[in-house]
C-alpha cells in the first residue's frame, strides 16, 4: 500500500511536557492469566503515583474492549491486534508526557514483544502478575472459568487457550504470597528512579 504520510515536526516535544510535569513518561505492562490480579494490582500502583503527584493514565481489558476494540474477538490474530493498538494508544500517551499503567492478559511473547519495540525499550517495564491457574480459578472473579469448563467460552486462556509464560519479565508477582500493599512498594522501587528527571 502506497502511503503519503508526512510526520509534522510540532513545537511542543515529548521532553517539554516532562519538564512541565516533573517526570518523565513511561508503560508499566501488567500481563496474567484472567484472575490473576493485574486490574487490582494496576489500580493500586495508579492510586501510589497519583498520590506522588505524577500523571497517569490506566488501560484496561474491558474497558478498552468495550470501545475502540470492540470489533475484536480472542481469536490468536484478535488478541495480536488488540495488543497492537494498545501499544500505539500507550506510545500516544507516553508522547502525552504520562505514566500509563497497561493491565491486559497479552497471552503471547512475540504480541508483548512488539509493544516493547513500539514504545521503546527505556520506557517500559513488564510486569508479570504470576498467580496460579488454580487461585485464579478459585477466586472466579467474573465467573468466565466456571463459563470457560462447561464449553460456553472457545479460547479461554489457560483452559483452551495458551498463556505463554514471560521468560524475563523485569518484576514477577505471585499474588498468593504478597499483599497488594508489598506488591505497589516493590512497583514502585523499580519505576521512580526510572520517571525522574535528570
Ligand atoms: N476467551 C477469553 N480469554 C481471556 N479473557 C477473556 C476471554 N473472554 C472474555 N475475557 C475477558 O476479557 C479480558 C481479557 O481481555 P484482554 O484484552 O486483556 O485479552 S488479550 O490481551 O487480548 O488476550 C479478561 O479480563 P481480565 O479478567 O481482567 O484479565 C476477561 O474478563
Ligand atoms: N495480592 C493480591 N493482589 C491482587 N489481587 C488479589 C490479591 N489477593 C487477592 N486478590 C484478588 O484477586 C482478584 C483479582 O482480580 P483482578 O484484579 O480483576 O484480576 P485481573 O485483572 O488479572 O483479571 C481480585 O478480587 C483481588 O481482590
Amino acid at each position: 500500500m502506497e502511503k503519503n504520510i508526512f510526520v509534522h515536526n510540532f513545537n511542543i516535544k515529548k521532553e517539554d511536557r516532562s519538564v512541565l510535569n516533573k517526570h518523565r513518561p513511561f508503560l508499566i505492562w501488567f500481563t496474567g492469566l484472567s484472575g490473576s490480579g493485574k486490574s487490582t494490582i494496576a489500580n493500586a500502583v495508579e492510586q501510589a503515583l497519583f498520590n506522588k503527584g505524577i500523571h497517569t493514565y490506566l488501560l484496561d481489558g474491558d474497558n478498552i474492549r468495550k470501545g475502540i476494540n470492540s470489533n475484536l474477538s480472542f481469536s490468536a490474530e484478535d488478541r495480536t491486534e488488540n495488543i497492537r493498538r494498545i501499544a500505539e494508544i500507550a506510545n500516544l500517551l507516553i508522547d502525552a508526557g504520562l505514566v500509563v499503567l497497561a493491565s491486559f492478559v497479552s497471552p503471547y511473547i512475540e504480541d508483548r514483544e512488539n509493544v516493547k519495540r513500539i514504545v521503546g525499550d527505556a520506557n517500559y517495564i513488564e510486569v508479570f502478575v504470576n498467580t496460579p491457574i488454580e487461585e485464579c480459578e478459585r477466586r472466579d472473579v467474573k465467573g468466565l472459568y466456571k463459563k470457560a469448563r462447561k464449553g460456553e467460552i472457545q479460547n479461554f486462556t489457560g483452559i483452551n487457550a495458551p498463556y505463554e509464560v514471560p521468560l524475563a519479565p523485569d518484576i514477577e508477582i505471585d499474588t498468593t504470597k504478597l499483599n497488594v500493599e508489598s506488591i505497589v512498594d516493590i512497583i514502585l522501587k523499580q519505576l521512580l528512579g526510572k520517571i525522574e528527571l535528570l
